[in-house]
């Protein structure tokens, strides 16, 4: 369960230019605990550059980004502490099988998680059996996605930033995946996706937004 202190995202007047392109300005949302935020658009809208604004990568032309009321520039390592960020990449170390990555990337976020926890979070994504002990590298593309979206299972951080989670998952994953973000908007967390699906996501207050529009 995560600590329901004042969990509030605060986006104030946001501007992004990439490229020499501006992709939106005066952009602004507050998202409190148990709501999530689904982010579409059209291709090169500036979906994933708002993600990375919202986690530090990026830095905005314009406006400001709080989390819990104070800027997450001045936050610095106490806001990533609290940020679980997927992004379109699956960032998993090749040459390790799905229960070595499941295990380091929660070591990397301060999380232990012995090898029963970790088959359990694969499973959940469902993924059991010998595929636990392949090599990431020899996976396929849905079978990788499930292993990075696995961190989802033991997520304790507050904050979920997934940048298209669904991408590459059939409809039994996409499902697991679905379920998983509702657990977490259910007990307090707080979740920005970006997507080009639509998903029944299983959570009363999913709010959207469209960029570019
Ligand atoms: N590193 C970069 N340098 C310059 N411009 C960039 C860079 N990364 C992205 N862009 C530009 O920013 C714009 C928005 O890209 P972004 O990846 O945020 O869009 P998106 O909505 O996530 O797209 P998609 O749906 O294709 O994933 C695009 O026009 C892209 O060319």
């Amino acid at each position: 369960m995560i600590s329901l202190i004042f969990l509030m995202l605060d986006v104030f007047g946001l501007e992004c230019i990439r490229g020499g392109h501006r992709l939106f300005r005066d952009l602004s949302f507050r998202l409190t605990d148990g709501e999530l935020l689904q982010v579409q658009g059209d291709n090169g809208s500036g979906k994933t550059s708002l993600l990375r604004l919202l986690c530090g990568l990026l830095l905005p032309v314009a406006g400001e980004i709080r989390w819990r009321g104070v800027p997450i520039a001045r936050l610095g390592v106490d806001f990533r502490r609290e940020l679980c960020l997927i992004g379109h990449r699956d960032a998993l170390k090749n040459e390790l099988t799905p229960l070595e990555n499941v295990r380091m990337a929660a070591h990397l976020a301060g999380i232990r998680l012995d090898g029963a926890a970790a088959r359990d979070a694969l499973a959940q994504l469902g993924l059991t059996g010998e595929t636990e002990e392949i090599p990431c590298g020899r996976l396929s593309q849905g079978q990788r996605r499930r292993v990075a979206l696995a961190r989802l299972a033991c997520a304790r951080q507050p904050l979920w930033l997934l940048d298209e989670p669904f991408a590459a998952l059939d409809a039994a994953a996409t499902g697991c995946v679905a379920a998983l973000i509702g657990r977490h908007v259910r007990c307090g967390g707080v979740v920005v996706l970006t997507t080009h699906q639509t998903v029944d996501m299983p959570v009363t207050a999913a709010r959207r937004l469209t960029l570019g529009a």
